[in-house]
């Protein structure tokens, strides 16, 4: 401490344990927000001895994280992931040093490369598939909304949906390595001494990250042999490939090895955090219908009857106000544990967001309120938005999250009429209004509701669009989405689906030349225990010398990986 400082305020610590029996699992950032209201905006708690700053307005958080973010741009170790601040696999998660700089620094050219060629459609392509699914049952709204952010996002990182499925699997158990209320040793950190022979945490976490080597790697060997086949998609690791690599710029953009790890933690990002707003915008249209009617007005007045296109942005304000509101109404992060912010306290600013617990998109669009900004052909959009961080770890993925939410819910308010359930009696069937769950990327608990298309027109026009957005890979995905579930449920002997779906191999689509093959070839690295960190992507061909599809390989793969979920 300087001389004449006083320290921070904030609860008073009980000897060793600090504070942390206050900390409830469910909603933990309710506790945090509590406490800025008690200790003011800048508090401190101590948990186990460890001192945790709190920051729970927007002014600080500028006035620490971006003025002085030389000071403020580290990230803390994390129990459950000891080696977060040097492995350089998360760039989310490393500390401030020369990988990180050079890593964000990929990401960054990456991104508008991608960015500059509007994505290449894929959030549209994703977009369309996603809602007819969602008009044939929208009871599994989660299911498909998770659907269209990890297919978006492996397009957009190796040109392909195929590996979506597994990633989520992958990003889950990430989720929960890293989640405070995830993994015990993040909560009490002297956990993380224990061996790894004994320690659970340590060996699921072991297993689940050999997994995602494999998927990663195996996923960036897929595009070298699509580019050597010449039908390479667009992809993040093709830009790396065709316009990065190579000796003179290695110090620059670093070597291949590292750029795997770097679009592996854009699709790690991608795949785990757009779910939250999508969910929470059909949440709102539930709640405050008055809002649904005057977007859907727009979206008609302005696209004469089509669904909205990327294309449409500048003249459809009001959507891009739901998507901004639909964020500061339930933060995706609601604390953002690696630094410290409590992002809900933020959006709960009453002098920034007058009746701050209202869902109220007319904040971004008149001007008779602080968040109001012109021209509304640019403004509001999500650019330098508090809850993408701040300073030098700002979000870098604000394009995708931008096009994706822009698109979707665009899209469902121009097909559907969102509503509460009725029951036979004519009653409603509640909704929740703020049920969340507790790790460190919050989303909705489930909840029922009625999505009837608006019109026979839409049906139509529906249908064309799963025909054209649909993917050859999908009947693949949807059985590939049916093992990871037995896998899970640790119910299905997936050795005897092996062997069914083994039989049947003859007909297994392309496994020479498609997707497939390439994906492969990672999981049978995994699955013959060769070195998954070795970096060479392991072998093209299975024992017996054929190339392996990549249900068939996934199979294997799951049959002898540990549960990560
Ligand atoms: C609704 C969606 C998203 C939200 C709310 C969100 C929010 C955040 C937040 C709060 C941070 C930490 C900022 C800080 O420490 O100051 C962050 C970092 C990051 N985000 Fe996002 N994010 C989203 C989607 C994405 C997507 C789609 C990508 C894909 C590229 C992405 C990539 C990253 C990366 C690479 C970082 C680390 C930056 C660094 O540490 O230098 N995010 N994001």
């Amino acid at each position: 401490m300087p001389p004449n400082t006083r320290p921070l305020p904030g609860p008073k610590p009980l000897p060793l344990i600090g504070r942390v029996h206050d900390i409830p699992v469910e909603s933990s950032w309710l506790k945090f927000y509590e406490w800025s209201k008690k200790y003011g905006p800048i508090y401190q708690t101590e948990m186990f001895g460890t001192v945790h700053v709190w920051i729970s307005t927007e002014r600080i958080a500028l006035d620490l994280l971006s003025r002085r973010a030389s000071n403020y741009s580290d990230r803390p170790q994390i129990p459950n992931l000891p080696d977060n601040r040097t492995s350089g696999h998360y760039l989310a998660l490393s500390g401030r040093n020369d990988t990180w700089k050079r890593q964000r620094k990929l990401c960054q050219q990456l991104m508008s490369v991608s960015a500059n060629a509007s994505l290449y459609s894929y959030p549209k392509r994703e977009r369309d598939r996603f809602l007819y699914l969602l008009s044939r049952d929208p009871s599994q709204y989660r299911e498909y909304v998770e659907q269209f952010t990890s297919r978006t996002v492996a397009r957009l990182s190796w040109g392909s949906p195929h590996p979506a499925q597994l990633l989520r699997v992958t990003t889950s158990g990430l989720l929960e390595t890293i989640s405070p209320t995830g993994a015990l040793p993040n909560a009490i950190s002297w956990l993380m001494h224990i061996p790894n022979f004994i320690s659970p945490w340590k060996q699921k976490e072991y297993a689940r990250h050999k997994l995602e080597a494999s998927l990663l790697k195996g996923s960036v060997q897929y595009v070298h042999d699509r580019i050597s086949d010449g039908n390479a998609e667009p992809s993040f690791i093709h830009t790396f490939i065709n316009k990065l690599s190579g000796q003179s710029v290695k110090s620059k953009w670093g070597d291949e090895a590292e750029a795997t790890y770097v679009v592996g933690q854009m699709a790690i990002a991608g795949a785990l955090t757009i779910g939250s707003p999508i969910q929470s915008f059909i949440l709102a249209m539930l709640h405050y219908p008055e809002w649904q009617r005057k977007l859907q007005c727009e979206v008609d007045a302005v696209c004469e009857g089509r669904c909205p296109e990327w294309e449409d942005r500048e003249k459809l304000p009001l959507l891009r106000a739901v998507m901004k509101e639909t964020i500061r109404w339930r933060p995706p992060v609601p604390t953002e544990h690696v630094r410290l912010i409590t992002f809900r306290a933020i959006t709960r600013d009453e002098s920034i967001y007058p009746d701050a617990d209202n869902f109220n998109p007319a904040r971004w669009l008149e001007p008779n309120y602080p968040t109001y900004k012109e021209p509304l052909t640019t403004y509001p959009n999500l650019n330098g938005f508090s809850q993408f961080g701040f300073g030098r770890r700002t979000c870098q993925g604000i394009p995708i999250v931008e096009q994706d939410l822009f698109l979707t819910m665009g899209g469902i308010a121009w097909a559907f009429n969102l509503r509460k359930k009725l029951r036979e009696d004519g009653s409603e069937v509640p909704v929740h209004w703020n049920d969340y769950t507790p790790l460190l990327i919050a989303k909705p608990a489930p909840f029922e509701f009625d999505a009837a298309v608006r019109s026979a027109l839409k049906e139509i026009a529906l249908r064309k669009m799963w025909e054209s957005g649909k993917g050859e890979d999908d009947e693949e995905e949807e059985r590939n989405q049916f093992l990871v579930q037995r896998w899970k449920e640790g119910s299905g002997d997936v050795e005897a689906e092996k062997t069914t779906l083994e039989g049947d191999i003859g007909s297994d689509r392309g496994s020479e030349t498609s997707s497939s093959a390439s994906l492969a070839r990672s999981f049978s690295t995994a699955s013959t225990g060769s070195d998954s960190e070795s970096g060479d992507g392991g072998s093209l061909r299975s024992a017996s010398g054929h190339n392996l599809s990549s249900r068939q390989a996934m199979i294997t793969t799951l049959a002898t990986a540990e549960p990560s979920a």
